[in-house]
């Protein structure tokens, strides 16, 4: 998407077709950095430490990150390694097991001399085939939109909740819940954006706010716990997320809060939309709420908040008293009764297995 008026995707491969470039989405809205990933061990803290995040972002960059091991360690051993290294950065986004299963199946039928050559062209191809299914994904999602804004009255904004960020920072580009958003938005339906601040890492607050900022798309920052009041009082006609796995059933493991984002949705009878691309569903799982590994991320995050201080400089500030430890589940999951469709690349369908099984036949398992 335009940053300044300059074209980007989140992650590229540099001239010399081996080091890798990628906005390091630490320091969004404050300042807009670019930073060089050279080695497994760079990719693997970028991902672990949330310099790029968001499910298919993720994938994207274990599968360059597989690439640059190839050119250290080729062999077959090396590949294991890097899987290794490379899976245990997060545990809950299924697109980080999916590319890296991707990348191993292909390179191990590979002979050695071919494996780093394979693996880049491999990655570019996962980058650009993620662009399209959130194009695709727009282009699904606009007909909700459309169809909402048809029942509003002139002049008259569609309102949209969205948690978290799966915008273009999320992805290699467009994003998936923010896919139907800009198109809209490009198609002059007029409307408007309730985006949850969502604590700890504020990605709402910090990365979604400038993306929309930076679209041109009316918005309202507000805090995670305002949804449901602004449900209440009819102010919201949709709500759209994004989802780091979601399981053969139809259950949403995302940012936590979704959940409770559904359930005011559902008493309240506000749809409830979650964008997915098709390789975040793990097809192996049912029980979203039992079989989904939730991260467990450090208390930090929770007792300390960055921000701009009031002389510009970026800085870090304690929330709370040094003896008060804080737990930090990352996601929560979103049981499918409580969803009204799965806006994917082929369609919307409904958050069952049998609506799955029928758009993807050749993916769900027997
Ligand atoms: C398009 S997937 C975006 C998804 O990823 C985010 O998690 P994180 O920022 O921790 O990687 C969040 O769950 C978003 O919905």
């Amino acid at each position: 998407m335009k940053v300044g008026g300059q074209h980007y995707h989140t992650i590229w491969l540099n001239e010399d077709g081996r080091s890798v470039d990628i906005i390091d989405q630490r320091w969004l809205p404050h300042e807009f950095r670019v930073v060089t990933l050279k080695t497994v061990d760079d990719f693997a803290r970028a991902i672990r430490e949330m310099w790029v995040r968001g499910a298919p972002l993720i994938g994207v960059t274990a599968a360059y990150g597989v690439a640059i091991a190839m050119t250290e360690d080729p062999s077959d051993a090396g590949l294991d390694q890097t899987w290794d290294v490379l899976h245990e950065t997060r545990p809950t986004a299924i697109n980080l097991r999916w590319a890296l299963d991707d990348m191993r199946t292909l390179l191990r039928s590979m002979p050695e001399a071919q494996r780093a050559e394979a693996a880049y062209k491999r990655a570019a191809a996962i980058a650009e085939e993620d662009v399209e299914l959130n194009r695709s994904i727009g282009r699904n999602g606009l007909e909700i939109i459309r169809e909402i804004a048809k029942r509003k009255k002139p002049g008259e904004r569609v309102n949209i909740l969205t948690h978290c960020n799966a915008g273009w920072l999320a992805t290699v580009d467009y994003g998936t819940a923010t896919a139907p958003i800009y198109l809209a938005t490009e198609e002059g339906i007029p409307i408007h954006v309730y985006v949850d601040e969502t604590r700890p890492r504020n990605q709402g607050a910090q990365l979604t706010a400038w993306e929309l900022d930076g679209h041109g798309v009316p918005h309202t920052l507000i805090v995670d716990n305002a949804g449901g009041h602004l449900m209440q009082h009819g102010d919201v006609d949709m709500v759209i997320v994004g989802t780091d796995r979601t399981t053969a059933n139809g259950d949403v493991c995302n940012k936590i809060g979704t959940y409770l984002k559904a359930l005011a949705a559902k008493d309240n009878n506000v749809p409830f939309y979650v964008a997915l691309p098709s390789p975040t569903i793990d097809w192996t799982v049912k029980d979203g709420v039992k079989e989904i590994p939730i991260e467990e991320r450090s208390g930090d995050e929770v007792t300390f908040v960055q921000g701009r201080g009031m002389d510009g400089a970026i800085m870090t500030v304690r929330l709370s008293p040094e003896g008060s430890p804080a737990a930090n589940p990352a996601f929560d999951v979103t049981p499918a009764r409580l969803i009204t469709g799965l806006i994917t690349e082929r369609g919307v369908s409904e958050a069952t297995p049998e609506a799955l099984r029928t758009m993807f036949p050749e993916r769900a398992l027997p």
